[in-house]
């Protein structure tokens, strides 16, 4: 009989895990929901077969919790939780920046806290969620977390110290990568191309050069060399993007998302 889990804040995030468990066989009856809105209540009830329930009852009755709010909303929802939990649960956060300590400190003494920074392609399976056990966290918490996240893509385990870097490359990796799709379907507009044709060329583009960094066993630079030719067309693009420092923009962009990562760690949260 698996352990009841619930996910407490169903928006973007806890959405996308609790439809990935389901697809991964985690039965409904087993999963808990908490959510501050009757309309999206109704909307999980529908979707899921899933009974919403309030954070209290959650606490009460799931043996693993994990926290899927805004880290702006994190320190309230400790506060509601905390006379409900007691050290034999697990509580897992995937709120960005948010330490394990900061959890830690507002609930009973050596509960265990695992920290993890998922990403949206946990919606189809794709999802990275990088994995950092607090001070009370053991192996076997661990391997939970692990068999939970695991059902929607790949996992890593990290230190802590390493995760406001991994939640600027993997956590917001998805959005760099959309961003730069649309920036692209924007230049085939440019070229005469029709947006639909642009887009599908250049989404299948991505898919492909995926399918190659994770398969061929290249170097990414190997790769792009096989796609340059001598005076071809691909060294002018290169060309253009040195000189507009798009790497330098690409390094300063992932600090900026580190550094609002510690930020929120900090309790910046506005
Ligand atoms: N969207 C993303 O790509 C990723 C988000 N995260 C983290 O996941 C967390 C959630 O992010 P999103 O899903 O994007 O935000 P969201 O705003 O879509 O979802 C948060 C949900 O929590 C609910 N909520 C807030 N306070 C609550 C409370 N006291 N009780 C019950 N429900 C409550 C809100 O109504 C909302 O539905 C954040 O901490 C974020 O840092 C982590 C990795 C990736
Ligand atoms: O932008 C954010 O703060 C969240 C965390 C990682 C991805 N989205």
């Amino acid at each position: 009989m698996p352990q009841p889990v619930a996910v407490l804040g169903t928006g973007k995030i806890g959405e996308a895990l609790l439809s990935g468990m389901i697809r991964a066989g985690w039965a409904p009856a087993d999963l808990l929901v908490t959510t501050r809105r009757s309309e999206r209540a109704a909307e999980l009830r529908t979707r899921y077969g899933v009974d919403p329930v309030s954070n209290a009852d959650a606490a009460k009755q799931a043996d693993t919790l994990i926290l899927a709010v805004k880290p702006q909303d994190m320190g309230r929802l400790l506060d509601e939780l905390a006379p409900h939990i007691t050290p034999d649960r697990l509580v897992i956060s995937a709120a960005a920046g948010i330490t394990t300590s900061f959890i830690e400190e507002r609930l009973a003494d050596s509960t265990p806290v695992v920290r993890v920074m998922p990403n949206t392609p946990v919606l189809v399976d794709e999802g990275m969620s990088v994995i950092s056990a607090g001070s009370h966290a053991t192996a076997a918490h661990l391997a939970h977390t692990e068999a939970i996240f695991g059902a929607v893509g790949k996992t890593l385990r990290v230190p802590e110290t390493q995760q406001d870097a991994c939640t600027a490359l993997s956590g917001s990796g998805p959005a760099y990568f959309y961003y730069l799709v649309e920036a692209m379907t924007d230049a085939g507009i440019l070229l005469g191309l029709p947006r639909d044709k642009a887009h599908d060329l250049i989404v299948q583009a991505a898919i492909g050069a995926a399918v190659m960094l994770r398969d061929s066993g290249e170097h990414p630079v190997k790769l792009r060399e096989n796609v340059t030719s001598p005076a071809g067309t691909t060294i002018n693009a290169i060309r253009e993007l040195e000189n507009h420092g798009v790497r330098a923009a690409l390094i300063a962009a992932l600090e900026a998302a580190r550094d609002r990562s510690r930020e929120l760690a900090s309790g910046n949260n506005s």
